[in-house]
């Protein structure tokens, strides 16, 4: 399978580390360019081992997937660049966060399959979370292709594309929030007098030790959270801390707002292409 990436950048890296870590590809089948960056380029090749061009036709042409990793803002210009190439047989996989596929439609002109999916950068462990919506014109083939793919960098679900926004705000961006809460425990480790080593493998195991909790016990999240929080204790003193900080809330309008914004996006980009 030779698979192009359009976007170098974090989550194209990502998922090509998957990719290679899995041995779903060979580098030598892995296609990848940017807009203008030859030394990142040079850095990814000699990491995985993959391929660089600036020939798009080649790129578009010979992959049997084409994965679109640019910024929404740049999502109109490299679709120029790449639409001269489209054929009825390519398969375009979009992962930014917002662009609708009706956008993309517009813009690669050619009636051909798109799949707009939202994966997250845990992906080069592995441990993505990706969703993945696709258009009428995606085969039963492209669409096993897809899931061979995304399943190789984590797990995949298969959604109405009416979803993704929800689900780019939850578990696109989710890592983000996750790496937001151990700063601040890194962060008070150093001020309650831990060394920073000892204090990163003791929050590293107790963020693995969580998540395998609530992947395999019946509990839900707030009946674990109570077995930790004996009454007078430790845990209840600073669990009133986040609750008179009302951090409960901070997180759902988080979150909400990554929703909205990811809407905005694609409405910013589905206005312009109805001018
Ligand atoms: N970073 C993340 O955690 C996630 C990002 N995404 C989506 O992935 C997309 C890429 O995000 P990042 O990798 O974080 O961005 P990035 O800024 O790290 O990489 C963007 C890449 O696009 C390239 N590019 C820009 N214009 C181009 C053009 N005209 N032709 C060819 N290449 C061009 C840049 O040179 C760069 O290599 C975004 O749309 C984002 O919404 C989706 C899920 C998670
Ligand atoms: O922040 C962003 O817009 C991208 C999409 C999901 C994660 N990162």
């Amino acid at each position: 399978m030779k698979i192009s990436f359009i976007g170098a950048g974090s989550m194209a890296e990502a998922i090509i580390a998957g990719l290679i870590e899995k041995n779903i590809c060979r580098g030598q089948d892995i296609f990848v360019t940017n807009r203008e960056d030859r030394e990142k380029l040079g850095q990814l090749e000699r990491r995985y081992g993959i391929q660089s061009t600036y020939d798009m036709e080649g790129l578009i042409k010979n992959a049997d997937m084409v994965i679109f990793a640019v910024k929404p803002k740049d999502a109109d210009s490299a679709l120029q660049k790449i639409q001269p190439y489209i054929q009825s047989d390519t398969f375009f996989i979009s992962v930014m966060a917002g662009i609708s596929i009706a956008f993309m439609e517009e813009k690669l002109k050619v009636p051909c399959a798109v799949a707009r999916a939202m994966p997250n950068t845990s992906a080069s462990v592995g441990k993505s979370a990706t969703a993945v919506a696709f258009n009428q014109y995606a085969s039963v083939n492209q669409r096993e292709l897809a899931a061979t793919v995304f399943s190789s960098i984590g797990i995949t679900a298969v959604v109405e594309e009416n979803k993704l926004d929800a689900i780019t705000a939850l578990s696109g961006s989710g890592p983000a929030y996750i790496y937001y809460v151990v700063e601040a425990m890194e962060q008070s480790a150093r001020e309650i007098g831990l060394d920073s080593n000892m204090a990163k493998q003791l929050i590293l195991q107790t963020l693995a030790g969580a998540a395998e909790m609530l992947g395999t016990s019946d509990c839900p999240a707030s009946e674990l959270r109570k077995a930790v929080t004996s009454p007078g204790g430790t845990t209840e003193a600073g669990i009133k801390i986040l609750q008179k900080n009302n951090v409960e809330d901070a997180f759902i309008q988080c979150i909400k707002a990554a929703a909205e914004q990811s809407k905005r996006l694609g409405q910013i980009h589905d206005s312009k292409h109805l001018v």
